[in-house]
């Protein structure tokens, strides 16, 4: 089994792939009379094909372990998704670049506390994957026509780990 190991999430390092949802480095403003500071456009959201559409979730998950077996990754062709946790602790996002519709070698990283992400419209990644704790995120994705769903079953199963 090939093993992955879990890098820390970082705006750069994840920028091939999406965005990462923090307010560190992010561009801000003062709005309401200077009593509240705008963190701008952090993310898009993507809603495309029929009756394509935004929605705003929330995904109660439950803790996976690690070293975790990663068997498959997904991807929405018709919106982007993205993960908010609400609550300061980290979890692992996996995400793969696309090598001619399948997917290539993961990556996995760690987030530090107040990070979220969000995926693009067809990005490879692995379900959403809390750590130790039951963990409820705040998730913006699509809703609408049409199928938003592809999964990618590996052959050989990965070996998520710790460095
Ligand atoms: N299925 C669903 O709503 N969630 C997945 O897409 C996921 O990325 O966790
Ligand atoms: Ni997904």
């Amino acid at each position: 089994m090939s093993i992955l190991l879990v890098e820390p999430l970082t705006r750069e390092a994840f920028a091939p792939f999406g965005e990462v949802i923090e307010t560190d480095g992010a561009a801000h403003y003062p709005i309401n009379g200077g009593r509240c500071e705008r963190y701008h456009a952090l993310a898009r959201a993507e809603a495309k094909g029929p009756g394509g559409h935004v929605i705003i979730n929330i995904f109660k998950g439950t803790p996976y372990a690690l070293p975790l077996t990663l068997t498959m990754v997904e991807r929405h062709p018709f919106g982007s998704q993205a993960f908010f946790p609400l609550s300061p602790r980290p979890f692992l996002v996996v995400v793969a670049p696309d090598e001619g519709g399948r997917p290539g070698t993961p990556r996995v990283f760690l987030t530090s506390p107040g990070q979220g992400v969000n995926y693009p419209a067809n990005l490879w990644h692995g379900v959403l994957t809390p750590l130790g704790e039951p963990q409820d995120f705040l998730v913006i994705d699509r809703a609408g026509d049409g199928n938003n769903l592809e999964e990618f079953h590996f052959p050989e199963p990965y070996e998520i780990r710790l460095p």
